[in-house]
């Protein structure tokens, strides 16, 4: 390594988003999703270096090399010099986990840091929001991530252009995945007939959530979102029915074939984590509290 690079590493957390309704614009600073996820302790690592032996902006994830569209949209607006990129996500990536939003965020801080760009963390925000937008990455993501905790998005886009964000009222607790598959974001959302079923049960959802706003009812919400959607694997819907028979709360990550889990009054975290297992590996996270 030429002694004469600069490297900056930073870290975004993982999201998950139980249910979601778009709200388009042309304008991708503006175009957004409103909805209830929960922000994971687990995310992305990204390092980003500069310096004379780095000629041509490389992006590797996982030690692999990519085409990362929303990276190279994020990398063409905030740096005038070709970097090298290495993200390691400790989070499944393209299945519901917001990799691809946590790998912009981090990234964007890098970048902020290592070219002493004097953005804010909304500015910041702002930036990565509309890579993910135009680069076909996730469409509230970031703002969540930003944000941490049981985020409530109540209005679409970054806080720069209107966006609002709130928090369900909850102890830190755990949440448990299990991975069946990947489900492309991008194709996802380019069905109409899909994007349609979106908007009216996320509504529902939304309005459920808001009149009683605690993390059993952003599980049940999500759950009939789900279902409403149609997207569930029946891998997906065999987790989530077995969890339930012990007491626990379950749902699918949007969008992705994977099943989070929590627990609820009537059981515990091992016996969630128990059941789960039978079906696949589980990979557990805590997601941060309000107290
Ligand atoms: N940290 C990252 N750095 C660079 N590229 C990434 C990163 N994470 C994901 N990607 C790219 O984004 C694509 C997946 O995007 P997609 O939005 O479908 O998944 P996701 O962000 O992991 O999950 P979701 O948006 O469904 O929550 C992958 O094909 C990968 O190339
Ligand atoms: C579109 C989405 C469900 C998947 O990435 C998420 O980004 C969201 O909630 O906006």
């Amino acid at each position: 390594m030429d002694p004469r690079q600069k490297c900056v590493t930073c870290f975004a957390p993982g999201h998950i988003t139980g249910f979601f309704t778009i709200h388009d614009n042309d304008d991708p600073a503006f175009k957004g999703t409103t909805g209830c996820g929960i922000v994971l302790n687990r995310g992305v690592t990204a390092k980003v270096c500069v310096g004379p032996d780095i000629t041509g902006t490389e992006i590797f994830l996982n030690g692999s090399k990519k085409q990362a569209s929303v990276t190279s949209h994020l990398v063409a607006s905030l740096s005038c010099e070709p970097v090298r990129i290495e993200s390691h996500a400790d989070i499944p990536v393209g299945c519901g986990f917001g990799a691809s939003g946590a790998g912009a965020l981090a990234i964007s801080y890098c970048l902020n840091d290592l070219f002493s760009l004097g953005l804010t963390q909304n500015e910041i925000v702002e930036a990565a929001h509309i890579a993910e937008v135009v680069g076909g990455g996730g469409l509230g993501d970031v703002e969540a991530q930003a944000y941490g905790g049981p985020v409530i998005r109540k209005r679409p886009a970054p806080i720069t252009k209107g966006g609002l964000l709130d928090r369900i009222v909850s102890p830190s607790f755990s949440v448990h995945c299990v991975v069946l598959g990947k489900l492309s974001t991008k194709t996802t959302l380019a069905d109409s007939s899909v994007t349609g079923k979106i908007n009216i049960a996320g509504k529902t959802a939304m309005k459920n959530l808001l009149q009683s706003p605690t993390i059993e009812e952003f599980m049940r919400q999500s759950r009939s979102f789900s279902f409403e959607l149609g997207l569930l694997s029946k891998g997906a819907e065999d987790i989530i029915e077995a969890v339930e028979n012990v007491g626990g709360f379950a749902s699918q990550a949007m969008l992705g074939d994977a099943v989070f889990a929590v627990a609820g009054p009537e059981c515990t975290d091992t016996a969630i984590w128990e059941v789960m297992s039978e079906f696949g590996t589980v990979f557990s996270s805590t997601v941060a509290g309000t107290d």
